[in-house]
């Protein structure tokens, strides 16, 4: 087989990932935007396909703290935090895509665990970079979240695109900061932080008074940081 090296493949999908998109870069596209993209072969945009999956559990954390259950998302080969998932390839549907990824990037069982379609929740088009971003959500029982989170250690891409699988703190901690709005201060792949939200929301782990208390230490953490870093400059 003639070795055709990743260099051209990778340069050209370079800037889908670049960092300092904001959530007004993307719209939200509507059932009938993405049955048009389908009757189009998905041209000519290029598309991308992440999943979350997560189990609920009440649970007093350590006694104090109301926790909620988790979320897998992943540390990524750049440094940045998201979903497993990834970009399409030539001749794939959004379902196939995602499915084929997870495989590779966290050993997902497709005879168990397989995503279907109507797992879809949103799908968003970032203008500028010519790309939708399809986002699936899959709920699982606590003890099939332990199991694939063992296996994905033999994944085929793990360590290489997948650096490691980190479940996501749903509790906050009595600072109204630690826990999750703290996590939300990291930094994120594409929109990755407006799916997380839209996850929670959608798999109603979170209520909308919880999530926009959370969103609010978050933002005020954000801004109040790059006042210090400014008086420090
Ligand atoms: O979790 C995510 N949510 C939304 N957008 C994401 C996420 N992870 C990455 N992205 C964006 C930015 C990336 O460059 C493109 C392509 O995804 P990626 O996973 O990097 O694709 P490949 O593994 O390189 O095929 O989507």
């Amino acid at each position: 087989m003639t070795d055709i090296g990743w260099g051209p493949v990778l340069s050209e999908s370079e800037g889908y990932g670049r960092l300092g998109d904001n959530s007004d870069d993307y719209t939200l596209l509507t059932h009938q935007d993405i049955d048009k993209l389908a009757r189009a072969g998905y041209k000519p945009h290029q598309h991308a396909s992440h999943g979350m999956i997560f189990f609920r559990k009440q649970n007093k954390l350590w006694d104090l703290y109301e926790q909620k259950g988790f979320a897998m998302m992943q540390m990524r080969f750049d440094g940045t935090l998201g979903f497993p998932g990834g970009l399409m390839d030539e001749g794939e549907a959004p379902i196939q895509c995602l499915n084929r990824e997870l495989h590779e990037e966290i050993g997902l069982d497709l005879t168990k665990h397989a995503f279907s379609d109507d797992e879809r929740i949103a799908s968003y088009l970032h203008e500028g970079k010519n790309l939708v971003l399809h986002f699936y959500l899959k709920e699982v029982s606590a003890e099939e979240f332990f199991a694939l989170e063992t296996n994905t250690l033999h994944a085929p891409e793990y360590g290489i695109e997948t650096l490691g699988i980190i479940r996501v703190p749903l509790f906050t901690m009595g600072d109204g900061l630690r826990g999750f709005p703290a996590f939300l201060t990291n930094h994120f792949a594409g929109n990755a932080r407006s799916e997380l939200i839209t996850g929670l929301m959608a798999a109603k782990l979170f209520t909308q008074e919880d999530m926009e208390k959370a969103i609010k230490a978050y933002k005020d953490f954000i801004k109040n940081r790059s006042l210090i870093e400014n008086m420090l400059e």
